[in-house]
């Protein structure tokens, strides 16, 4: 798994680290490892180094003093460094002095001859000449979008922007953009992962992010979000092995569709189905449905007549009616690991006698989507969408699964799992009946409900994508992808396993 630590937390281990190592030499670390980065980004993107120009943009803190020194590293490798100095009173002195030792030259944002935006002429030129520019506007500390002569100055970029620490204009807590921002090519941190890198819009401004030890990694506490990488998936993920049967392989109950939304039933059923061996046990009115499309699916007409199952899927389609009620509040006292979605959640949303029903022994997975979010919550999940989800997880003692481009997946005691999907392939009407009946399976092999969302979590958004790219017939995959319904996405499933099956191969 992979860490990611809130700003705060990374600031502790930076005093940590300080106490060792004089914080100018930790400073040149950073700065020497985003010069590295930028020599290979100039020398992918120009074929060389020496001879080619980079404009830094400096902004007041440590962050541009960053900036600052990886401009002098550059310099002495013959890189012609203009740095653009957005608050030239409260530039890093000692960067700038570096950068000048190293005959590197410094333009005020707002200089002479300054156009119509305020922007002075030499800076316009450092930026508008460049090969590469560097982003060290600000980092850690930043608050809210680039103001105007950053943003101005962003805007005129046209070649790869390397980002240090974080893009500018980003919130570095939740990953907010909430107005100008830099789009990096590459971004390259310290220590490690920020929630900025992995959430959303911030995903997206980051780019390619790399992270640079720097004397920092070994200060940090437990980190305060993690991910999951395809590998760790399909190492987890459960197959049959020679002494199991479809019992031992866990049986999951699906309660979902109606007269009414047949198709939930299909699509929750048939993901789960094609998750994993064992048996899948239906209940509810689109049996006949079910059974035409899935004929591998023990179905009845009702949750009382459905057998023994390790773990319900109960939610989508069921309505808001006294039958979908009955049959949620049957699954919530049968002691088994429950995931609710879609319905459920907005009957729990309002009803205190459902919730009644629940045994509080067994584990309850809540996937809401932004609005079945603020149906239970109250409000919505707002930029903080880690600390929303961590909050109701608590609040109701279950594991919440907050959907979205980036899934927050929130156990009740506080550790939190993101999937980013890297794409919006998802966003189509009956893929989350999919990633529940994903969840089910997963949960009646006996998973711990926080990986089981997280494993699910993964392989809906990887099977959307290669659906999209049309990656599972026999033809190319397409570069450019196109949009698919939830069906495709389903029938891609089992390619989405194999392919973390082997990410997880020894090479
Ligand atoms: N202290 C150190 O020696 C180290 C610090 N590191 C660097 O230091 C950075 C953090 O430095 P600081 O805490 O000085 O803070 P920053 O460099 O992030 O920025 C602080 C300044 O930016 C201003 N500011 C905030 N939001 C802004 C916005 N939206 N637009 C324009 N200006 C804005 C603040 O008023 C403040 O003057 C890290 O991101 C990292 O790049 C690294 O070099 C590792 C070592
Ligand atoms: N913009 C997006 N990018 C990536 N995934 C998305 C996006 N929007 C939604 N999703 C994913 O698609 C699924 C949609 O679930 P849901 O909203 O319950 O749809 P439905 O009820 O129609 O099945 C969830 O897994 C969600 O995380
Ligand atoms: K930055």
């Amino acid at each position: 798994m992979q860490g990611v630590w809130t700003p705060d937390q990374v600031r502790g281990a930076e005093q940590r680290l300080f106490a060792r190592t004089p914080e100018p030499v930790v400073m040149r670390r950073a700065a020497y490892a985003v010069a590295g980065q930028c020599a290979r980004a100039l020398s992918d993107q120009t074929g060389g180094v020496a001879g080619r120009r980079v404009a830094l943009l400096v902004g007041a803190g440590n962050n541009g003093g960053d900036a600052l020194w990886a401009g002098a590293f550059l310099r002495r490798r013959g890189v012609g460094v203009t740095a653009v100095l957005l608050v030239p009173e409260k530039t890093h002195a000692a960067g700038l002095e570096g950068l000048r030792r190293a005959g590197g030259r410094a333009v005020p944002a707002e200089g002479a001859n300054a156009d119509t935006s305020g922007i002075g002429a030499e800076a316009s030129d450092a930026v508008e000449r460049a090969d590469l520019v560097i982003d060290g506007i600000v980092g850690l500390s930043a608050r809210g979008p680039l103001r105007p002569t950053a943003a101005e100055l962003v805007r005129r970029v046209l070649v790869p922007i390397v980002a240090v620490d974080l893009p500018s204009g980003v919130d570095p807590m939740t990953g907010a953009v909430e107005g100008p921002a830099v789009t990096a090519d590459l971004t390259v941190t310290f220590g490690g992962l920020k929630p900025c890198h992995v959430l959303g819009t911030g995903a997206v401004h980051s780019g390619e992010v790399t992270v640079a030890g720097i004397g920092i990694t070994e200060e940090l506490p437990a980190p305060e979000v993690s991910l999951l990488d395809a590998a760790e998936v399909g190492e987890e993920w459960p197959i049959p092995g020679p002494a199991d049967d479809k019992y031992s392989t866990g049986v999951v109950g699906i309660a979902a569709g109606s007269a009414t939304y047949p198709g939930a039933a299909v699509l929750a059923t048939g993901a789960a189905v094609q998750a994993t061996a064992g048996m899948v046990r239906y209940a509810g009115p689109a049996a006949d449905d079910v059974r035409s499309r899935w004929p591998e699916v023990v179905a009845t007409g009702s949750v009382g007549d459905a057998g023994r199952v390790q773990a319900w899927a109960v939610g989508p389609g069921i309505g808001l009616g006294a039958s979908g009620r009955e049959v949620l509040r049957f699954v919530l006292e049968s002691g088994r690991p429950v995931c609710a979605d879609a319905d459920s959640i907005t009957i729990l949303s309002d009803d205190e006698t459902t919730w009644d029903s629940r045994d509080p022994d067994a584990p309850l997975v809540l996937t809401p989507h932004a609005g079945e979010f603020a149906r239970l919550a109250g409000e919505g999940p707002g930029m903080d969408r880690v600390a929303a989800a961590r909050e109701v997880a608590a609040r109701y003692d279950a594991f919440l699964l907050l959907k979205g481009n980036t899934t927050v997946i929130a156990a009740p005691d506080g550790r939190v799992l993101v999937n980013d999907a890297r794409q919006a392939w998802p966003a189509t009407a009956g893929s989350g009946d999919v990633l529940t009946g994903l969840i089910g399976a997963l949960l009646a092999t006996g998973i711990e409900p926080l990986r089981a969302c997280g494993y699910a979590a993964h392989v809906h958004s990887l099977a959307a994508e290669l659906a999209a790219h049309g990656a599972t017939g026999d033809g190319p995959r397409s570069e450019a992808g196109a949009p698919i319904g939830a069906s495709a996405l389903l029938a891609a499933v089992p390619h989405a396993i194999r392919a973390v099956r082997d990410a997880a191969l020894p090479s």
